[in-house]
C-alpha cells in the first residue's frame, strides 16, 4: 500500500503540520516529518477535513444506470471530498429487501471509491401501505440502520408509528421525506408570490411543517429516532427547535441548494435568486429551467436565512446533498413533466464555504462528524490524528472555480450551479489511506 506524506496542511483550520498516512491510518502528525518511501503531497495553503459523509445520496442503481451508477456516483462523491455516502432506497427495484440493499452495498465495495451505506425503504415498493422487511435489511450484510421512503412521505401516521417502534429495537432511524401529499397534489414549485406570478401550482410550506410536527410528536411518544430529510422552510426550523428543546430524538438535514437559491430563480429575473451577496454570479436568464425543479422546492430568501441560521446554531444538524441525478430526457423538457432533483455531491463543499465562510470546525461538524455519528459509520467523521483511519479530504479554499456541467463526474448534468463561480476545490481524498482523488482528479 502506498504511503503518503502530506506536507504543511492545516488540519481543520489549525496551524500547518505534516501528516503521514500509512497502512490505512494516520500514522504520524507533526512538523518536519520525513518518510523516504512515501509519496509527498505538498499541501501549503490546503485544509484537511475528515472525509465528508453524505446522509442523502441517490445513486440510481439498480434501474436507472443511464442517470447514475454506484460507481459514477461514488466517483462524484470522492471528487466532492466524500468518503462515505448513504444511498437512498428509491431505486428500481426499490431497496426494500435484504437482496437489493446487499447488491448496492456490494457494488459500493467493488467501486471502492467511498463507503456506500444503503438506506432501506420503510414500506414495500415505497407505496406507503405496508412495512418492508426492516429486520431482514438490518440483519443483512449491508447492516441497514436508516430507513426512508424518500421521494415519498410515509403519510399514514399508523405506519409511521409502527416503523418508529420497529427500528427502536436496534436503535435504527426513520428518515422522513416530510410532505403531506394531500397538500401538494399537482405542486410544481413553492407556493408564494412567484408561483402566483408564474401561474404554477404551489407546494406550501405547511405541507412540510405539518408532517414534521406530527412526526416529532410520534417520535417522542414512542421514544424512537427520527431524521428529517431536506428541511426547507423557516417554519420547519421552529418546529424542530421546539422538538429539540423537549428532548425529542430528532435530527435534521438541509441541502446546499436550499441554503443558496430561492424560488426567484425559476422566474428567471435573477434578482434575489441567489440569497445573500449574489457574488457567485446569478443563474439569471434561464426562466422555467427544470434544472431548478426539486423536491421540496426552492423557497424564499426568508427561508434561506432561517435555514442558514439554524445550521450554524445546530437546530439543523447536518448538510446532506440530496444528490439526485436525472437523465437529459427527464430534465430537458417542459417544466411540468420534468423530474424533481438536482446534483449535489461535487459542489456541496463549495456551497458550504460560500454560505458559512471558512468556518472549518463548523464545516467539519455539519458535513462530516455529525452525519457519521447519526449514521453510525465508524471510522468516518473523525479528525485526522495519529491512529485514526485515514478517511480525509484536502481542500484548497483559495481557488474559485466555475462549475461546468460537462466537467462533472456524475453521469447526469443537472447541476443548478452551471457557469456559477464558487469557492474551494477538493485537491485530494483518501479512503482508508488509499487516494481516491489526487491533484483534483479521480485516481481510478
Ligand atoms: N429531491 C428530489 O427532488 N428528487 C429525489 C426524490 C424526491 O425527494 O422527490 C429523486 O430521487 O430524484
Amino acid at each position: 500500500m502506498t504511503a503518503y506524506l502530506i506536507k504543511n496542511v492545516s488540519v481543520v483550520g489549525a496551524a500547518p503540520t505534516d501528516l503521514l498516512i500509512r497502512d490505512g491510518v494516520v500514522a504520524q502528525a507533526g512538523a518536519g516529518l520525513s518518510a523516504p518511501d512515501a509519496v509527498v503531497v505538498e499541501a501549503d495553503g490546503l485544509v484537511a477535513l475528515p472525509g465528508l459523509v453524505d446522509l442523502h445520496t441517490h445513486l440510481r442503481e439498480p434501474g436507472r444506470e443511464d442517470a447514475e451508477t454506484v460507481e459514477s456516483g461514488s466517483r462524484a462523491a470522492a471528487l466532492g471530498g466524500y468518503t462515505a455516502v448513504c444511498a437512498m432506497a428509491n431505486t428500481s427495484p426499490v431497496a426494500d429487501t435484504a437482496g437489493v440493499v446487499e447488491q448496492v452495498w456490494r457494488l459500493g465495495r467493488e467501486a471502492g471509491l467511498v463507503d456506500v451505506q444503503p438506506i432501506g425503504a420503510v414500506t414495500v415498493g415505497l407505496a406507503g401501505e405496508r412495512l418492508a422487511e426492516l429486520g431482514a435489511m438490518a440483519d443483512s450484510a449491508a447492516r441497514v440502520r436508516i430507513f426512508s421512503d424518500d421521494g415519498h412521505c410515509v403519510a399514514d401516521p399508523m405506519l409511521m408509528r409502527r416503523a418508529l417502534e420497529y427500528v427502536k429495537a436496534f436503535d435504527g432511524i426513520i428518515a422522513q421525506h416530510a410532505e403531506e401529499p394531500r397538500l401538494t397534489e399537482g405542486a410544481q414549485m413553492h407556493e408564494g408570490e412567484v408561483s402566483t406570478r408564474l401561474g404554477l401550482t404551489g407546494w406550501p410550506a405547511v405541507a412540510e411543517e405539518a408532517i414534521i410536527a406530527r412526526d416529532v410528536l410520534l417520535a417522542e411518544h414512542v421514544g424512537s429516532r427520527l431524521h428529517i430529510c431536506h428541511v426547507s422552510t423557516a417554519g420547519s426550523v421552529e418546529v424542530l427547535r421546539h422538538a429539540k428543546a423537549r428532548g425529542v430524538r430528532v435530527t435534521a438535514e438541509v441541502c446546499p441548494h436550499h441554503l443558496l437559491l430561492t424560488d426567484e430563480v425559476i422566474g428567471g429575473s435573477g434578482a434575489g435568486a441567489v440569497a445573500g451577496s449574489g457574488e457567485p454570479g446569478s443563474p439569471a436568464g434561464r426562466s422555467y429551467d427544470p434544472v431548478f425543479k426539486v423536491n421540496p422546492p426552492l423557497r424564499t430568501a426568508t427561508d434561506v436565512a432561517a435555514l442558514r441560521a439554524a445550521l450554524v446554531e445546530g437546530v439543523i444538524d447536518i448538510v446532506a446533498t440530496d444528490h439526485a441525478p436525472h437523465a437529459v430526457e427527464d430534465k430537458e423538457c417542459e417544466w411540468a413533466y420534468a423530474r424533481p432533483g438536482m446534483l449535489g455531491l461535487e459542489t456541496a463543499l463549495s456551497i458550504a464555504l460560500e454560505v458559512l465562510g471558512p468556518e472549518w470546525d463548523l464545516i467539519a461538524e455539519r458535513l462530516s462528524r455529525a452525519p457519521a455519528r447519526i449514521a453510525g459509520l465508524s471510522g468516518h467523521g473523525v479528525d485526522p490524528a495519529p491512529g485514526v483511519p485515514a478517511n480525509l479530504t484536502l481542500v484548497d479554499p483559495a481557488v474559485r472555480r466555475t462549475i461546468e456541467p460537462a466537467d462533472l463526474a456524475s453521469r447526469s448534468r443537472n447541476t443548478p450551479y452551471a457557469h456559477m463561480t464558487l469557492p474551494g476545490r477538493v485537491v485530494a481524498t483518501f479512503l482508508r489511506g488509499e487516494a481516491t482523488v489526487l491533484d483534483g482528479k479521480a485516481v481510478k
